[in-house]
């Protein structure tokens, strides 16, 4: 008999007509529905303001702290039903935000401040703790030559690269990324690229939110475009990256010239 495929029992997030408010007069999402197959990564795309952020919030249930509710729609990891405002429900059933902005404790150690990512473990099982520690250190060479080292001395790229990490402690099956890339050089934002499609190639889901628009989509299986709130356009990540307006307004690139025919 054939070995059942890898991805079996993996999850597929699911997001359905989500809207989104702050308080009485913001609505940040409208409709939205979206879906990340089991181990895929897809990227979302938007200007500043379009709800990228919002979108991961509602998924890792931490909308509340931000003053946000869904106010109508569904989010699913498979058969778990998340609904905007339990991180602790979203983490258990293995779906984990590396926050907008690396944070980190400052005054702790590399070590400590994956520790503090890894509390769950923790509690089970210290050798499932160490174990996750040492996987982060093979993704990231870098935080294990500085495990001792107070967090808030490292570079940004590093304090990245050990958000991601507290991250990864949690053991996710599907990871939230906000703006893995921003304010990296180049070289940093290479790595932090490959260090994502190994994480992808380990089994793990990925959600990316990026304004790295290339980046984004030569990471991506599909990818979606939010526009102030709702989903503008949809597809593989490869036929978006060739459409006209992506290219205009993401990649950067300038509309083609008269003559010269649309790609
Ligand atoms: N805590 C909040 N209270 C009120 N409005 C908010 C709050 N957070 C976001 N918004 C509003 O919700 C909308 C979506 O914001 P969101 O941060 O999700 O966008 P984004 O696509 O992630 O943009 P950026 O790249 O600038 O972070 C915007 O109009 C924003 O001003």
């Amino acid at each position: 008999m054939p070995a059942p495929p890898l991805d079996d029992d993996r999850p597929a997030l699911t997001v359905e007509h989500l809207d989104v408010t702050y308080g009485r007069a913001v609505s940040a999402l409208r409709a939205v529905t979206l879906t990340v197959p089991p181990g895929e990564v897809v990227a979302l795309l938007g200007a500043n303001g379009a709800g990228k952020s919002t979108l991961l919030r509602a998924v890792s249930g931490t909308l509340r702290l931000h003053r946000g509710a869904v106010t109508a729609g569904r989010i699913a990891y498979g058969d778990t039903v998340l609904d905007g405002r339990d991180p602790v429900a979203a983490v258990r059933a293995g779906v984990v935000q590396v926050p907008e902005g690396r944070r980190v404790f400052a005054s702790l150690t590399v070590d400590e401040n994956l520790r503090s990512g890894g509390l769950g473990l923790a509690r089970r099982s210290p050798a499932r703790q160490r174990q996750a520690s040492e996987r982060v250190f093979a993704l990231f060479p870098r935080l294990a030559e500085r495990r001792r080292q107070a967090a808030g001395l490292l570079s940004g790229g590093e304090q990245q690269m050990l958000a991601m990490g507290r991250a990864l402690m949690a053991a996710p099956r599907l990871l939230l990324l906000d703006e893995p890339s921003l304010g990296l050089a180049p070289l940093m934002v290479e790595r932090i690229a490959e260090v994502i499609r190994e994480i992808n190639s380990q089994g793990t889901g990925v959600l990316l939110v990026e304004q790295n628009a290339g980046m984004a989509l030569s990471l991506a299986d599909h990818a979606h475009v939010l526009d102030v709130g709702e989903v503008r356009l949809s597809g593989p990540a490869a036929e978006l990256a060739g459409t006209d307006a992506v290219r205009r307004l993401y990649l950067g690139e300038e509309a083609d010239a008269p003559g010269q025919g649309a790609a």
